[in-house]
């Protein structure tokens, strides 16, 4: 057994028939989910909820939330689970093994201090992090597993692979650029998976996003400068998630698209990426390791 899973512990809700409360401990990973009444959060709680091989035992939300003291259950049409949400991470996330987190960037930073100290695998699916709010999260992942992808949907990973060998095998002649559509609640932009499909595009000519990303367009901006790699985003009404990746050349033109129509998609993400974490060591992570891509 790896070392991380005896500091972990496993954990369950409630006893079946003939169990201890013993034998129920070293069942299945215990999961706590943060922004439990956001639109991920609901999805992640029914998943969980209805997943054989993992345990809610605790919901997040902040302090000041109408859900607090709550059962999770209501959050997600369903009867009493038992499992109250609450305001309060330090107890809550210390009887995590994960912690799958859909927030925003300053509240998963705190939270991913608190995984740590309990040695918890840390899923987050949360965007719009900037360069410095990254290296923040680099001292928790000396502790324990941190999971961390723009996208958790098995498609847009697999066309994030795509990408890589497709801009490999194009030159400078083909433009590059991302294109994202979302809902009108979306706070950031780019999309975290705008700029996965971004950061492999630019991998594929062995460079960096940071090297070849264009700023915003706006005004007069001059013609475009030949190898960059340019971002628009849409926002509007309900959309899940849209994004094409294009490749631009005089003549033609190659895109690769992804359409994604259910929030289901990035809970199942989520959830194999908290189970795959149990056996794994403090590092950083991404989906492409949890799918093997
Ligand atoms: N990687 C992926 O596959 C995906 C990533 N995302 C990302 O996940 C994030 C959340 O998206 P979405 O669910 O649509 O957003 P929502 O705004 O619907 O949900 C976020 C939830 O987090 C809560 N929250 C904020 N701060 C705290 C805190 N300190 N403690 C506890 N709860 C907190 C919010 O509460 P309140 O409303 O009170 O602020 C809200 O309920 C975004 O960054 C989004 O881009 C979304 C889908 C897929
Ligand atoms: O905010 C969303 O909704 C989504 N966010 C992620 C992103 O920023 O790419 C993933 C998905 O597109 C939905």
């Amino acid at each position: 057994m790896c070392p991380h899973l005896g500091g972990r512990g496993l954990a369950r809700n409630g006893l079946e028939r003939g169990e201890t409360s013993e034998d129920a401990k070293m069942d299945k990973p215990g999961i706590v989910i943060t922004g439990a009444s956001g639109r991920m959060g609901r999805m992640l709680i029914a998943q969980v909820l209805d997943s054989d091989k993992m345990a809610l035992v605790g919901a997040l939300e902040r302090p000041g939330s109408e859900w607090v003291g709550r059962d999770v259950g209501e959050l997600v049409g369903r009867p009493a689970t038992g499992v109250l949400v609450s305001d309060d991470p330090v107890a809550t996330i210390a009887k995590a093994q994960a912690v799958i987190d859909f927030t925003t960037p300053e509240a998963t930073l705190a939270f991913a201090e608190l995984a740590a100290q309990a040695r918890a695998v840390h899923v987050i699916g949360t965007t719009g992090f900037d360069a410095d709010q990254i290296a923040r999260l680099k001292p928790a992942a000396r502790h324990a597993p941190i999971i961390r992808a723009g996208n958790m949907s098995l498609g847009v990973n697999l066309l994030t692979a795509l990408a890589r060998k497709v801009a490999a095998a194009l030159d400078e002649d083909w433009d590059i650029e991302v294109v994202e559509a979302h809902h009108r609640h979306k706070v950031d932009a780019p999309s975290g998976t705008a700029l996965m499909l971004g950061a492999a595009a630019a991998e594929g000519r062995g460079e960096t996003l940071e090297t070849l990303r264009t700023p915003a367009r706006e005004g007069i901006t001059g013609a475009r400068t030949r190898g960059t790699i340019g971002f628009s985003a849409i926002r509007g009404g309900d959309v899940v998630g849209e994004h094409d990746l294009i490749f631009a050349a005089d003549g033609e033109r190659v895109v690769l698209r992804h359409l994604a129509t259910d929030r289901r998609i990035f809970a199942r993400g989520a959830l194999k990426a908290a189970l795959w974490g149990q056996d794994k060591g403090p590092g950083e992570y991404d989906m492409m390791d949890v799918l093997g891509l």
